[in-house]
């Protein structure tokens, strides 16, 4: 059991951010079973026995917050992130994402780049991540060992792709769904409390129809997530459209091969149709938005706004490396840039994404858009404890506060200037685990650095 002190805040819905000054919050076999708001510590703490070792009181200049959601990210490419910007999506595809997802066909470079991905992003505050593997089985079921190893929340996609890829990064239709099978079911069997599989067509240009409609029937065999890209950039909608004969649009790609389900994501959608979002709301099926990658390859910008007031579940995502950055701090702030310049060519009464918004986004918006939110996403009692102790006063770093300074005053400043230095503590399921995750980013640090090419 463990008793927590001092600031909360977590949204309750997109309009309602909730700050909970003095709040005693207490998780039991890392679930929530009790929050009250001005509550006396002393007496909460005797009336739950809870010994004084296990009490976390947090100081003047820190809160707590519920972990943070990355809807979309592809864990591979880490290693490609914050190069390699020239060019737009299909030409960035096959110059650079792909000889590197080929890569990982190596277990031992796989071993070493997935170790850094999973601490990296658990350093920076992703308590879930929505991963992207690659091809491979074996390195895709690496991925999960690692995660679960590690204590990020997980769902792992190795992925599908059996047409228009290289030669040497592409599967037989055959071997492809043999491969996605046998990966679930070795997932799935190694009870892994908080990782799971997803099924992960590329997306509607290098996946035949035949191909996705196996997926989809494997997706409701084992009733595992779906996760795919949808209208990110111009020319990939025409070439995807083109390919599949008899479908409307791009959504009806998905539609036809029965993804769409209330359990996939799709990442981008910055070019859907009202018909399309209509469609997409019909199913339930919610979108991952990754503004850092849009603007970084230039795809377009989404109108994420649009898009909630149609009614679908918006997460946010970093889509690593056409995003650059794995923070989902970055992508809140991307996710505001995108939107102001957005209202410039929109009516006077347009409301740009704020703070709060995006704060929602990365917290239970993401929970909702990957069906999580009964169990995370906020602080309920029953929910699951992944949660983030922020530090406003970290000794370095860009951010300052001062002590009169309202509290939203203070989120605002965090959300545009923090990073992981002001990001103290990191609980995912009631265990923390950033100060694992720290200790194997810095001793891979500190140990001499292979070339990229002899590890593979
Ligand atoms: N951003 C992005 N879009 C894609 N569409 C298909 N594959 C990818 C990918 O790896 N990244
Ligand atoms: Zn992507």
């Amino acid at each position: 059991m463990k008793l927590f002190y001092g600031l909360v805040i977590h949204s309750k819905s997109i309009d309602d951010l909730c700050f909970l000054p003095n709040t005693v919050l207490i998780v039991d076999n890392g679930k929530i079973v009790y929050i009250q708001e001005n509550a006396d510590v002393n007496k909460v703490q005797q009336e739950h026995n809870v010994s004084s070792e296990n009490v976390v009181i947090l100081k003047e200049n820190e809160f707590l917050m519920p972990g943070m959601i990355d809807t979309h990210i592809h864990a591979p490419q880490y290693v490609n992130a914050g190069f390699g910007l020239d060019l737009p999506l299909l030409g960035w595809l096959n110059k650079y994402t792909f000889p590197t997802e080929a890569c990982f066909s190596d277990l031992k470079f796989a071993n070493e780049i997935y170790t850094r991905v999973v601490a990296n992003t658990l350093v920076n505050g992703t308590t879930t991540a929505m991963y992207f593997a690659t091809i491979h089985k074996d390195s895709a079921l690496l991925l999960g060992d690692i995660a679960h190893q590690t204590g990020q929340r997980a769902f792992i996609g190795k992925v599908s792709m059996d047409q228009n890829s290289p030669e040497y990064y592409i599967e037989e239709k055959d071997s492809a769904i043999k491969d996605v099978e046998e990966f679930i079911v070795a997932l799935q069997s190694k009870n892994y409390p908080n990782v799971q599989p997803a099924v992960t067509p590329r997306f509607a240009i290098t996946c035949s129809m035949s191909l996705m409609k196996t997926l989809s029937e494997l997706a409701s065999k084992y009733n595992v997530n779906i996760q795919t890209h949808v209208s990110e950039n111009p020319a990939e909608c025409e070439v995807a459209v083109s390919l599949h004969e008899g479908c409307r649009d791009y959504v009806d790609i998905y539609a036809q091969a029965k993804l769409l389900t209330a359990k996939t994501i799709l990442a981008h959608g910055v070019y859907l149709s009202d018909k399309e979002l209509e469609v997409l709301h019909q199913y339930q099926t919610s979108i991952s938005h990754c503004p850092n990658s849009n603007c970084s390859i230039r795809s377009g910008m989404c109108d994420v706004r649009r898009l909630m007031e149609k009614g679908l579940r918006v997460g946010l995502g970093t889509d690593v490396s056409g995003g650059f950055s794995s923070s989902i701090l970055d992508a809140m702030r991307f996710a505001i840039t995108v939107s102001n310049i957005l209202s410039l060519s929109k009516p006077e009464e347009y409301k740009p994404l704020n703070f709060r918004d995006v704060f929602f986004m990365a917290t239970l918006g993401g929970a909702q858009a990957l069906g999580l939110h009964d169990k995370v996403g906020n602080f309920e009692i029953g929910k699951e404890f992944d949660a983030l102790v922020v530090n406003l006063a970290p000794t370095d770093g860009n951010l300052e506060v001062w002590p009169d300074e309202s509290m939203e005053n203070r989120l605002s400043k965090w959300i545009h200037l923090g990073d992981d230095r002001s990001i103290s503590r990191v609980y995912v399921n009631g265990v923390e685990v950033k100060e694992g995750a720290s200790n194997t980013l810095r001793i891979k640090r500190l140990g001499s650095k292979r070339k990229l090419s002899e590890m593979v």
